[in-house]
């Protein structure tokens, strides 16, 4: 069994990898940590998992993340940049949900995250961890950086006309709606139910970090690009919708073709068929993007609608579907559930 560790197992990214890992055939939950809640039960705070996760949350500087296989951070940005190098030396694997491995240039880091790159020197060896992108890396990384949870959506909608060189590279546009719980568990008044709840807004509008990663992974398939990307609250817990637009530049493509083409040998990423909507409910709870791509009106623009779990492929689903990949096991393994609907 290989043996994981889950940092930052209190928030709702912890919560998930526990729901997901507990019940995998191949992995054994070594350890839990919270600093907050050290020393109490995991079923106490999260009742989902009462006799499926029997351990109690251990501190980070006492849980034994040496021993373990593979070590996934769920924690803000900021925090696996600080531990991951002593634990890689020690052999063992990480990968990070947060965004500390996702950009490849420091200085990008800086201008966004707003502090120094803490082991820039670890960027290099970092796997960008998007399976439909990158499988073949992630086969053999040990530094896995698990994508952003826009960016999942944003970047599997529009990897296909990206990669096939038939849009317009200057007139990307994606519009995100996320759930709160993509803000994570801890308190906060934006996310309270009075603020959030019947309202709907954009925010970080003038720019926002999930921007340049967005750009940078399009960048590596499509060369130089333009992206606006706004994204916006919406009073739900789970899910993603993102609505992206782009100018054809080659009017004769079979836009339903391309992407049925594209994603035709992918485990978690459903083309539906032509003329159909995709909606977020269809994937709660579940590992699946599930996507859509229309030419409205005179056909020039293609609106590509891209839904999933901001927790499951865009968070700890996707961590796992990583873990698969890193250890040679079935990709899909653990990852098998149906989403839940209604
Ligand atoms: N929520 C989402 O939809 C998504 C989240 N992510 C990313 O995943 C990461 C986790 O997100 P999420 O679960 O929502 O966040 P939460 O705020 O819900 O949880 C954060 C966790 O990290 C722990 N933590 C906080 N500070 C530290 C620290 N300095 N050292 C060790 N542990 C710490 C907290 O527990 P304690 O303070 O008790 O130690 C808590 O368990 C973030 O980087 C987020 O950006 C990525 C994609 C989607
Ligand atoms: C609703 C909400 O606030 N969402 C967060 C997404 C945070 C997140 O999960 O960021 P990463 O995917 O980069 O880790 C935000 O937009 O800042």
């Amino acid at each position: 069994m290989i043996q994981a560790g889950i940092v930052g197992g209190s928030g709702y990214g912890g919560a998930e990898l526990m729901r997901l890992l507990a019940p995998h055939p191949d992995v054994a939950i070594r350890t839990v940590t919270s600093r907050g809640d050290a020393g109490t039960p995991v079923a106490e705070t999260f009742p989902h998992l009462r006799g499926v996760v029997e351990l109690d949350f251990e501190d980070p500087q006492q849980a034994p993340l040496a021993d373990c296989d593979v070590v996934l951070f769920a924690t803000p940005n900021g925090v696996a940049m600080e531990a991951a190098p002593a634990l890689l030396d020690a052999g063992v694997r990480v990968i990070d949900l947060a965004a500390d491995f996702r950009l490849t240039d420091p200085e990008l880091w800086r201008r966004w995250y707003g502090t120094d790159h803490a082991c820039p020197e670890r960027l290099a060896e970092a796997v960008y961890g998007l399976p439909e992108l990158n499988r073949e890396a992630i086969q053999s990384a040990r530094l896995v950086a698990n994508p952003g949870c826009h960016v999942t959506a944003v970047t599997l909608g529009l990897l296909p006309l990206v990669g096939a060189g038939v849009v317009q590279p200057d007139s990307l546009i994606a519009d995100s709606k996320s759930g709160t719980s993509g803000a994570g568990r801890r308190a906060s008044v934006g996310t309270l139910m009075a603020e959030a709840g019947e309202s709907l807004r954009a925010y970080g509008v003038a720019g926002h970090r999930h921007q340049p990663e967005i750009r940078q992974v399009l960048e590596w398939v499509g060369g130089p690009l333009e992206l606006t990307f706004v994204p916006h609250l919406v009073p739900m817990v789970r899910g993603i919708e993102a609505t992206l637009y782009a100018r054809l530049a080659k009017l004769e493509t079979d836009v339903q073709a391309l992407f049925e083409s594209a994603y035709a040998d992918e485990p978690f990423v459903d083309v539906m068929p032509a003329g159909s909507q995709p909606e977020t409910r269809s994937v709660r709870g579940s590992n699946v993007c599930r996507l859509a791509a229309l030419r409205p009106g005179n056909g020039e623009t293609v609106v590509v609608q891209s839904v999933i779990d901001n927790l499951v492929k865009g968070a700890a689903g996707q961590a796992v579907q990583n873990l698969n990949l890193l250890f040679g096991l079935p990709e899909t393994r653990g990852l098998e559930g149906i989403g839940l609907m209604p």
